[in-house]
């Protein structure tokens, strides 16, 4: 796996991963209205697809999206609801680079067992695939293999679910090599039940046919093929375990060092396009890449910032949250999604502009609560956060300048407490910097002390951690007095000095 940025690692402090922004200056489209030319402007990484090839030879399906139909079943919730969970299909759809021809939704009570929509409409489903000339149907749910299976004989083309496209994308805009191999993993991990056949290898456990060839989605490899591929993924799926392991090993070491130095950290979560690197580039300068994608971002970007007062913080961007998130992928980015469990604050960015605001906050809400609760499981690395403590909440709605203004009314009376900005036009970024400083606990405890000239270092601290009030050299050491972090104060405990 190459890097584009010929860089290992992309989580330090300083790094500018310019090479690939992609800011389209003055067009905003909105979700689902994506031009021809974003999608264009995606470029492919030729990264985990051949690499399965490689592994299962033949097995592995690739994604290869280009002209496709969309499929909804409408469970629950109101008619809003189902338009906008198809917008984001579509979105999602473009963002991996696919041409939206169609959508079709079906008000059913649940998800067909069978052909997950009922098979009338999976028949009225094949006209419209013939009509259009499209060669892949995108259904908006996580299908079973056999269900998958079942869908494609009617419709006769490729049949991905919503999990298979999010997981597409993510392996489009993975770039770190810890990007790389987490997402990896989830492919892999959602492939696993799905190998050649899809569910037909579900039949053939249960006794069923017995291999030969037959007709579409029936050929394939014998069952000891299967077996064989199904140990190679998993031996790989270990390694990728282990490395991903490694590669964290690294980033610990640098979160080790801003938690002892006790810089405050302040984590940006927020629904895929809300605005949380616009965000990070408007209070940092940061200059991030921000895309009208969705997961435009998926390694945590961390920069240092600084207060009115002078005190620093640490700002880290981080991998956005959609609805149904596959679960796949929370695993596999568990060690990035620690940057979210161990902030001492969040920012919950909010797209003001989105029909929905509302349920975009339930659906980060939701995806946070899961890695908060996988992150207070017992495991052998644990450092940081203590069980129970959850980060405290800041909800920022983004993007004003765009939004309706009935809605912008009707949130501001919703999120008393939010902040209202635009990243775009820097409306409302002084007050929010003001609202962090006062959110983000400040290391006050005041110290006076007399620190020997053996122990510089310990004053080198103190100008680094905290803020001096004043200070003198004194024959027996420097005499500071300061406002320091807790943990610095009670190291310098020996050197109290009453005057
Ligand atoms: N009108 C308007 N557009 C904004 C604002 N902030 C961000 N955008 C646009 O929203 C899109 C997404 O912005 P990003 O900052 O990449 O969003 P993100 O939350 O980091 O997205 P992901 O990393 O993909 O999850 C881009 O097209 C931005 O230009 C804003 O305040 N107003
Ligand atoms: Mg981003």
């Amino acid at each position: 796996m190459t890097n584009t940025h010929g860089k290992t690692d992309s989580h330090g402090f300083d790094e500018y991963e310019a090479d690939h922004f992609d800011e389209r200056h003055g067009h905003d489209p909105s979700i689902g209205e994506m031009q021809l030319d974003d999608r264009s402007a995606l470029r492919r990484v030729a990264g985990l697809s051949t690499e399965l090839t490689d592994v299962t030879e033949v097995e592995y399906r690739q994604l290869r999206l280009e002209r496709v139909v969309l499929v909804g079943v409408w469970t629950s919730g109101t008619a809003a609801q189902a338009e906008a969970s198809m917008a984001e299909l579509a979105a999602l759809a473009e963002t991996a680079g696919s041409e939206v021809l169609e959508g079709l939704v079906q008000r059913r009570d649940k998800p067909d067992a069978a052909t997950y929509i009922g098979s009338g409409k999976a028949n009225e489903l094949r006209d419209v695939v013939l009509a259009t000339g499209a060669d892949t149907v995108i259904a908006d749910g996580e299908l079973t293999p056999a269900q998958l299976n079942a869908l494609e004989k009617v419709v006769k083309v490729k049949v991905i679910d919503r999990t298979a496209l999010i997981l597409d994308i993510f392996a489009q805009h993975a770039t770190s090599s810890e990007g790389k191999a987490q997402v990896a993993l989830a492919q892999m991990q959602y492939m696993l039940p799905r190998l050649r056949g899809w569910g037909e290898s579900m039949s053939r456990q249960a006794g069923g046919r017995a291999g030969k060839d037959g007709g579409v989605g029936t050929r394939g490899p014998g069952e000891t093929k299967i077996e064989t591929d199904r140990r190679r993924i998993r031996e790989r799926m270990a390694k990728l375990r282990r490395e991903i392991k490694e590669m964290k090993g690294a980033r610990d070491t640098k979160r080790t060092q801003r938690l002892r130095s006790e810089v405050p950290s302040v984590a940006i979560v927020g629904y895929t396009n809300a605005g949380k690197s616009s965000l990070l580039n408007a209070l940092t300068g940061a200059g991030v890449l921000v895309q009208n994608a969705l997961f435009a971002t998926l390694d945590p970007t961390t920069r240092k910032a600084a207060f009115e007062d002078g005190r620093q913080y640490v700002l880290t961007d981080t991998v956005g949250f959609v609805r149904h998130l596959p679960t796949q992928l929370v695993e596999a980015f568990r060690s990035t999604l620690e940057e979210v469990t161990d902030a001492d604050l969040l920012v919950h960015v909010v797209d003001g502009s989105d029909p929905l605001p509302t349920d975009q906050i339930k659906a980060v809400r939701e995806v946070i609560t899961e890695v908060l609760r996988e992150a207070d499981a017992p495991r052998d690395s644990d450092m940081g956060r203590s069980a129970g403590s959850a980060p405290a909440e800041l909800l920022v709605v983004n993007k004003i300048d765009a939004a309706d203004p009935v809605t912008l009314t009707q949130l501001r009376s919703l999120l008393p407490g939010a902040a209202f900005v635009s990243a775009r036009t820097g409306e409302g970024i002084a007050e929010l910097r003001e609202q962090l400083a006062e959110l983000v606990k400040s290391p006050e405890v005041e110290v006076n002390v007399l620190v020997p000239y053996t122990r510089g270092d310990l004053v080198a601290r103190i100008h680094a951690d905290g803020r001096i009030l004043g200070s003198s050299h004194e024959p027996e050491g420097t005499l500071v007095r300061a406002k320091v972090p807790e943990a610095l104060a009670s190291a310098l405990r020996d050197y109290r000095h009453s005057a």
